[in-house]
């Protein structure tokens, strides 16, 4: 039977065997749900939005004033066209923060210089108070929620800690698609890196899905996250639990949708284990997929630096990636 909609996980529900059923079904037949009941308050995912819509609508020397360009560490702003994804530009502007620390003096390995600052806005502090306060929230519900899904797995809830016991990687951004005539991609089909994705949607759909050969519209659900399973657990569960493609629509012109996005990934410097699951799921499981294109990688880091230097040439050539 076709998908029309994604399934939808409670939170606050995972401490039963019930729900953690539903959330191991959701992630491996569909590798997309809706979160709800995640304790977050809907009213600071609207600030979120709100902050996020002030943000754009700076004047463009301030937004150029964070490009990308600037940072070493893939962290800032970027205009409509400066992304490619499946090797064309996204109409999409957006800004990128990701855990806010200094660089390293002798960084050894390429996804090494990833770590550092980030570049915030002077003319908006609320922004920085606003996303990093987000982060923090998410990274505590990403947690619990990875654990819940260990234990779906089969397996202790507690098996991937050690790969995010110094902190998890994380990446964010807040993302403008603006209604463009003539253009249909916002961002290509991809995968992303990490273990999970969670995003906050306003009004405006225009996410889609891939689900048996087909692209399923991901509509809003107020106060949701939408929520997918990224690279390194397609690589932990040994291709049991699939890093499901999605992409996004430009939406009608003169019209605009507006989202964040937050990625958390291990530590960069951890290996992605491979889970013992159950023999009925390995049984079922396809294995991790092979994309000449885009190979899985373990060592966390050099998985995520792979995404950072496809989306972002100009960055990449800049630094001397
Ligand atoms: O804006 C969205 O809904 C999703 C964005 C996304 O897939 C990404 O940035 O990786
Ligand atoms: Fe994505």
């Amino acid at each position: 039977m076709t998908l029309t909609q994604l399934p939808i996980i409670s939170f606050a529900q995972l401490d039963t065997e019930q729900e953690r059923t539903r959330l191991r079904k959701a992630a491996s037949d569909v590798g997309f749900f809706y979160l709800v009941d995640h304790g977050l308050a809907t009213e600071q995912l609207q600030q979120v939005l709100a902050v996020s819509r002030q943000f754009f609508a700076l004047p463009d020397a301030q937004k150029r004033a964070l490009d990308m360009e600037n940072s070493p560490h893939f962290r800032g702003y970027n205009g409509v066209g400066a992304e490619q994804t499946a090797g064309a530009a996204d109409t999409r502007e957006q800004f990128d923060w990701m855990n806010e620390t200094t660089a390293l003096d002798n960084p050894q390995q390429p996804w090494q210089r990833l770590i550092g600052p980030n570049q915030w806005p002077q003319s908006l502090p609320q922004l920085r108070q606003q996303l990093l306060a987000l982060t923090a929230k998410q990274t505590q519900v990403a947690v619990g929620l990875l654990r819940a899904l260990c234990q779906s797995l089969g397996v202790d809830a507690h098996a991937l800690d050690h790969t995010f016991s110094d902190a998890p990687y994380t990446h964010a951004k807040i993302i403008k698609y603006p209604g463009v005539e003539g253009a249909t991609q916002g961002v290509g089909a991809h995968k992303d890196p990490g273990y999970l994705t969670f995003v906050l949607q306003d009004q405006q759909s225009g996410l889609e899905v891939e689900h048996d050969g087909e692209w399923l519209s991901v509509e809003p659900l107020a106060g949701s996250f939408v929520v997918n399973i990224g690279e390194l657990l397609e690589l932990a569960s040994d291709g049991f639990l699939q890093a499901t493609k999605h992409r996004v629509r430009v939406p009608k012109p003169g019209t605009y949708r507006y989202s964040a996005a937050y990625f958390m990934a291990a530590q960069l410097d951890a290996e992605v284990p491979v889970l013992d699951l159950p023999a009925e799921m390995k049984a079922r499981s396809q294995g991790v997929s092979t994309d000449p294109n885009n190979p899985l990688l373990r060592q966390v880091g050099e998985n995520v630096i792979k995404g950072r230097v496809r989306s972002h040439p100009n960055v990449a050539a800049a630094h001397g990636y």
